[in-house]
């Protein structure tokens, strides 16, 4: 790290340090909660995202150099905004730049964005983002959208994208100056065991109490990959003591994976995020729930589920969770045990590519497109990209309206 950034830091972390003060004092003088300017809506909504997807069009199979083009632009000039990415750009510049693009597609469902946008701007804060920055990757990336457009460039693209931008922007910063939690938790890991080779099971309490819901994801930091934040799903319902629980699963070439899950043990400290997601249970509906995990995407699940069979201990539950090899289905205790505590939940175990597992075997859409109907379920997925996409096709083939089946956002 240069010393420039490292002084940028230093900054952040005193003005973090005064501004979480200042909301500490303020909180028992507080009357009303604090009112930051969000915009009310966005009338141009339906026209903007016409020209917005037909702007991308122009661009066509040249995304790779239009992200090249975005970070070219926004470091020119401004070489400190370096330090606010990991020092391998490529995966958390694509997630940035993705989902600029994304603000296209998501205009359709404006309550949902509204959601996501607040969710991110409070999540923002652990960047140490301030305003000034907002206009930097504005410009950016209606710099680079037009250098590759070309000749098929227009002032209206530019209009749109700019209205979507500048829109996305208040809501989040109103999100952002209205948060009174901190821009980040400090935990120390409390626990820390291998089910498996390469799958860590591990506890952490955080400095300031952690609230979500059953279903959130965090994003995590390590001190080994500075500024690298990877999404990890709490796995247990909110507990009394406050202590979180993590299932990671170390991946090849993945620094934070493997340090959480390899170099990393009890004593260690780490930086969460705040909560996000919105796949989260409503435990005021009724219908019975399909709950389908594979591999370490069982964390969410369990969440979900133990929250439903402690505040809904009649309400059916059904857990299928999935994974290669007998020895990889870890949690089968916990689970079991609370199979045999609650009547209305069924544990089906499957080991999909274990020829001496007693159980089912098998791929997991396949199972679930045999054991239906569905239809009158409430169903939440999590697991590999490929699953969840088969699965939601099984599921809309099956006639599962959409709106019953929850998951968090999941790549192509
Ligand atoms: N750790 C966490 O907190 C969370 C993790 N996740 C995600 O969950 C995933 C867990 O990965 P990992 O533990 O390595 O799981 P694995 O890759 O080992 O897969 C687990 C199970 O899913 C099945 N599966 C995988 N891909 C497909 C597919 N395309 N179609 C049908 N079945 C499939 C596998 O069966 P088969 O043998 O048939 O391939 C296997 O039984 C990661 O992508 C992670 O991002 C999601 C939420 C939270």
């Amino acid at each position: 790290m240069t010393d420039a950034s490292s002084d940028y830091e230093q900054l952040l972390a005193l003005h973090h340090a005064m501004q979480l003060r200042r909301s500490l004092r303020e909180e028992g003088r507080r009357t009303a909660p604090v009112t930051a300017r969000r915009p009310t809506g966005y009338p141009e909504r339906e026209g903007d995202q016409a020209l917005m997807v037909a702007s991308l069009e122009t661009i066509g199979s040249s995304a790779d150099e239009v992200v090249r083009s975005f970070y070219a632009q926004l470091f020119l000039g401004r070489p400190y905004l370096r330090g606010l990415f990991p020092a391998g750009l490529r995966a958390d510049g694509d997630r940035l730049f993705n989902a600029l693009i994304g603000l296209a597609e998501a205009l359709s469902d404006l309550p949902r964005l509204v959601e996501w946008l607040e969710q991110l701007g409070r999540d923002h804060r652990k960047y140490g983002i301030r305003p000034a920055h907002y206009d930097a990757v504005r410009q950016a990336l209606v710099g680079a959208l037009r250098e590759h457009a070309a000749a098929g460039w227009r002032p209206e693209y530019e209009q749109a994208w700019l209205r979507a931008y500048d829109f996305a922007a208040a809501v989040m910063q109103s999100a952002e100056a209205a948060s009174t939690d901190p821009p980040y938790w400090q935990g120390t890991i409390v626990a820390h065991h291998r089910p498996y080779l390469d799958i860590a099971v591990m506890k952490v309490r955080t400095d300031v109490a952690y609230r979500y819901r059953a279903g959130q994801y965090t994003t995590i930091e390590v001190p080994a990959v500075p500024r690298a934040w990877r999404p990890y799903s709490m796995a247990t319902a909110p507990r009394p003591d406050g202590v979180l629980e993590f299932h990671v699963r170390a991946i090849d070439l993945g620094q934070v994976s493997t340090a959480l899950v390899h170099d990393m043990g009890v004593g260690s400290t780490l930086r969460l995020g705040p909560p996000m997601g919105s796949a989260v249970i409503e435990t005021t509906g009724e219908r019975p729930l399909l709950v389908v995990a594979g591999g370490t995407g069982l964390a969410p699940c369990r969440a979900i589920v133990e929250q439903v069979l402690t505040t809904q201990p009649g309400r059916p539950v059904r857990l299928v969770f999935g994974a290669r090899q007998t020895q990889e289905l870890y949690n089968l205790p916990i689970l079991a045990q609370l199979a045999e505590r609650y009547p209305a939940f069924t544990l089906v175990p499957v080991a999909t590519d274990d020829p001496d597992f007693p159980g089912p075997r098998g791929a997991l859409p396949e199972l679930v497109a045999s054991t239906g109907p569905w239809h009158q379920h409430e169903v939440y997925l999590s697991g590999p990209p490929g699953l969840v996409h088969a699965l939601d096709r099984v599921l809309s083939r099956l006639q599962v309206p959409p709106e019953q089946i929850h998951h968090d956002p999941v790549p192509d």
